[in-house]
């Protein structure tokens, strides 16, 4: 009986702070029941007030983490985060083809929400072209679905053309992320577009909070970690955003400024009421 425990891996930078990146995903993995594996592409350097320094990986390396994962564990789902350059994008595709480590959920990250740079502006075309068609989910925030769809959304039906159009471009299901900068917001809504065609809106609750570190890094890991489990895409997809919004929620005191949300808020929690 070995392997059997559901194992997802996240394929990302580590942000020093714990409130994004990695290690926002290895909470994510752990509060939803699922073993955690990771590839560091990147290491950050920062705290609440933002980032200060940051260092790729070596492809070697990397290529070294996936080789030693593949030869010993049972990845049933596999997410991307920070890719820093084309190097890394190139080098994290060719592992990935290579492995058999289930879907892949891209989180297209770009630019932090407070605009820290994440991905060389030249390395985003190889993002869209080599990584985004190996994507059964994709996850852009607004700003990524404008940059990537190469639209300005000023309407929901402007939405719903910029998901087609990244599902087009081969990402199998996308989760097109709304604006949560509003003047007077209750509510926080983003649009999705499965596979099969179908398409929805989820909606919960706007908190107004600084909290809200790693919520795009937390709501691809929680879609991650329900596929390693074996829940249906449609599932997985609209517990995740329930997930994140608990964890948004029920804010911890950590940090001055833009802090983390809180994982334990939502730690195994069925979400019956949405199945
Ligand atoms: N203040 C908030 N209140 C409620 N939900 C929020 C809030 N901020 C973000 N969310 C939700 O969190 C999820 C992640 O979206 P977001 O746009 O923050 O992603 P992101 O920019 O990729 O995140 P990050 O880069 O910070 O990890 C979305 O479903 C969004 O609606
Ligand atoms: C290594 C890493 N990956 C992703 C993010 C997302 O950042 P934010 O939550 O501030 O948008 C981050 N801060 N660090």
């Amino acid at each position: 009986m070995t392997n059997t425990f559901p194992q997802a891996l996240t394929i990302a930078g580590s942000d020093s702070d714990g409130s994004a990146g990695m290690q926002a995903d290895l909470h994510t993995f752990f509060a939803r029941g699922v073993y955690g594996a990771s590839v560091i592409t990147a290491c950050v350097a920062g705290n609440s007030y933002g980032i200060h320094a940051s260092v790729p990986m070596p492809t070697d390396f990397i290529d070294q983490e996936f080789a030693d994962l593949a030869a010993d564990y049972h990845i049933r789902a596999a997410k991307t985060g920070m890719l820093a350059d084309s190097e890394l994008i190139n080098d994290v595709v060719k592992n990935y083809q290579q492995a058999d480590f289930g879907p892949l959920v891209v989180d297209p990250v770009i630019m932090t929400k407070h605009g820290n740079q994440l991905l060389e502006e030249s390395a985003f075309q190889t993002l869209r072209t080599q990584l985004l068609p190996l994507a059964t989910v994709l996850t852009p925030n607004f700003f990524e679905v404008e940059k990537i769809a190469e639209t300005t959304i000023k309407s929901d039906d402007d939405m719903v053309a910029a998901a087609h159009r990244m599902q087009q471009m081969g990402a199998k299901n996308i989760i097109a992320k709304g604006s949560h900068a509003l003047p007077d917001q209750t509510m926080v809504r983003d649009f999705v577009l499965l596979e099969n065609g179908d398409s929805f809106w989820l909606s919960q609750p706007y908190h107004a909070t600084d909290r809200v570190n790693g919520t795009g890094d937390s709501l691809s890991a929680c879609i991650t970690a329900e596929l390693a489990k074996g829940t249906p895409m449609r599932q997985a997809i609209t517990l995740a955003k329930a997930f994140v919004n608990t964890a948004i929620g029920q804010p911890i005191e950590v940090g001055h400024k833009f802090g983390p949300i809180n994982h334990w808020a939502a730690q195994n929690r069925d979400y019956d009421d949405i199945r």
